[in-house]
């Protein structure tokens, strides 16, 4: 566990559900630190981290299950406030006298809730008589409350939406206020850790600097570290950390998969080696990475060759630096939440990302992730901390396993070639439309459909490329970027005449959730 060098410290018991992560955010936020750990951590480690109150997270589970998932009683015990959140409230209902049925209807999505009585967490926009918007995921509800609860709020299908026992300063809400669908729930973090709880609400991205570096000198000591660059605002974050915590037991290694866009090579070794000090070594691994994934087209398969892949480079590169301790990586919490769950609870498997589900169990280095527990927008607000260029901080995210997972099916150099070429198209169009800043990714996909067309009066039967571009702060949750029709016919036009293998243009228009921001 982190050295306490914050006082202020909230606990969330995590229980699996898809955006626990979001609690903290809201939480740190407002100035807040937190952490996340498992919810069957017991009683001497919820007691060592000195909370000033616990939450309790959503999660898929049911408690009505044999097996379900629940705290240690303890923690209604240790004298701190509880918020329960969803799974959390259930759990809290139930391990202290109420009753949790199955609902005869779900809720999902938007709901209301009516607040009728006044509580100490429920103030401004929560007073009694206010009607306020929340997000619902759930299928079982509180019927009956604990001793010494009331009821502050209800919606339609949940006739306990809201409760709380003030005495002993138990809170529980069945939708979620960390979600921005519930636009004023945020406010009720605030009151719970602020007035409930009594933090001070002055914890920073410079006092995360500060403590991340504490914490990488005291987990490193005298080791080396190797660090995987990839050009990405989150290596090059973890890069100039790590170069601030151990100096010169730091070297950097850009891997080429041979499946990088266009000219991206050059360009992150030359614009870090342009600003930076740091011993960089520059792997061409292309053949190797495309001789293993010959033939390979399920996606888990292909994520998890390129996870291995890049292992056995860091291996081979670590032992011709003379061996290394430590590998680093740039490891986000979305990377984190979709592959496990986040500290081992119980969340569902979305897509290996491969540098967290995609690592073989064999790997010989100790990892080294300092932003494992950051979101994007955080990374790039340390990063700013830093000094980083705005090159780096304000470029578009780019996956480990590159072009492999825009190229539906089976990967070849020739797909390569003709996707590098598209997207490059289409990255160029947006840079000259000034759109580049106001989108959050953008990248042509290759799809392995062939369709007929007319050109120059003869008849084709090529490829259809996909364009993506979405707009998102963290990754989680995305929309995609509302183009005018003359941009995208422009774009369109010109990869259909320039790139030779496409012959049709689509626009994928999925939001995430339900899609996921790459194809694969
Ligand atoms: N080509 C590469 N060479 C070396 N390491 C890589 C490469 N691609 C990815 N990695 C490692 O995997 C980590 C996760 O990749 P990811 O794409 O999520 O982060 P990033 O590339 O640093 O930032 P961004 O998300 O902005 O692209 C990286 O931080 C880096 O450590
Ligand atoms: O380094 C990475 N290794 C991976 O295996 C990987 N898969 C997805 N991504 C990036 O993560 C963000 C969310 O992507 P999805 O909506 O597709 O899950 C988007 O920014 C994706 O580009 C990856 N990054
Ligand atoms: N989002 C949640 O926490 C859901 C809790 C529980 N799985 C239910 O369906 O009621
Ligand atoms: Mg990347």
């Amino acid at each position: 566990m982190a050295e306490q060098i914050h006082a202020d410290r909230i606990l969330i018991l995590d229980f699996g559900s898809q955006v626990t992560q979001l609690i903290a955010r809201r939480l740190r936020e407002s100035g807040v630190y937190c952490e996340i750990i498992p919810f069957n951590a017991d009683e001497a480690r919820i007691r060592a981290f000195k909370p000033k109150g616990v939450i309790l997270s959503g999660g898929p589970a049911s408690v009505l299950d044999k097996d379900a998932p629940l705290p240690t009683p303890a923690v209604y015990e240790l004298g701190v406030p509880v918020f329960g959140i969803c799974y959390g409230q259930q759990a809290m209902c139930l391990q202290l006298g109420g009753k949790v049925e199955p609902g005869e209807t779900r809720e999902f999505g938007r709901a209301f809730v009516d607040m009728r009585e006044a509580s100490t967490i429920a103030q401004g926009d929560w007073k009694p008589g206010e009607r306020q918007q929340v997000w619902m995921s759930h299928g079982d509800r509180v019927t009956a409350l604990p001793p010494g609860f009331k009821v502050v709020g209800n919606s339609e299908g949940a006739p306990y939406a809201f409760v709380t026992d003030e005495k002993r300063k138990l809170y529980g809400v069945q939708f979620h206020p960390e979600v921005v669908h519930t636009p004023h729930g945020a406010e009720l973090y605030r009151a719970f850790t602020h007035d409930i709880c009594g933090c001070k609400g002055d914890w920073t991205m410079a006092a995360y600097k500060t403590q991340a570096i504490e914490k990488l000198r005291q987990q490193i000591g005298k080791g080396r570290v190797i660090c995987g660059l990839s050009g990405g605002v989150d290596s090059a974050v973890t890069a100039v950390l790590l170069h601030e915590a151990i100096g010169s037991q730091l070297t950097c290694i850009f891997v080429d998969t041979g499946m990088m866009r266009a000219g991206e090579a050059d360009e992150v070794v030359t614009l870090f080696r342009d600003h930076y000090n740091i011993p960089l070594v520059h792997v061409d691994a292309g053949k190797q990475f495309l001789d293993k994934l010959a033939g390979v087209t399920d996606p888990e398969t292909k994520r998890k060759t390129i996870g291995g892949l890049f292992i056995d480079v860091f291996d081979a590169e670590a032992s011709k630096l003379g061996g290394a301790d430590f590998l680093a990586q740039g490891t986000l919490y979305p990377d984190v939440i979709e592959s496990v769950s986040f500290t081992g609870g119980p969340s569902v498997t979305i897509k290996s990302h491969h540098n967290v589900g995609g690592l073989p169990a064999r790997m010989k280095l100790k990892l080294v992730e300092p932003l494992r527990e950051l979101f994007k927008d955080e990374v790039r607000a340390l990063g700013r901390e830093l000094g980083l260029p705005d090159v780096f901080v304000g470029r578009h995210p780019f996956p480990g396993p590159g072009l492999a997972i825009r190229i539906p099916g089976d990967i070849t150099f020739e797909k390569l070639e003709i996707l590098r070429k598209a997207d490059r198209i289409y990255l160029e169009e947006i840079r000259n439309a000034g759109l580049y800043d106001a989108i959050w990714q953008a990248f042509a996909v290759l799809l392995p459909v062939k369709t007929v067309g007319v050109m120059g009066d003869g008849r084709t039967y090529d490829n259809v490329c996909a364009l993506r571009a979405v707009t998102s702060t963290d990754g989680m949750t995305a929309d995609y970027f509302p183009f005018s029709h003359e941009f995208l016919g422009r774009a369109a036009t010109r990869i259909i005449n320039e790139v030779r293998g496409i012959n049709r243009v689509v626009y994928d228009i999925t939001s995430k959730p339900p899609g996921t921001i790459e194809w694969e």
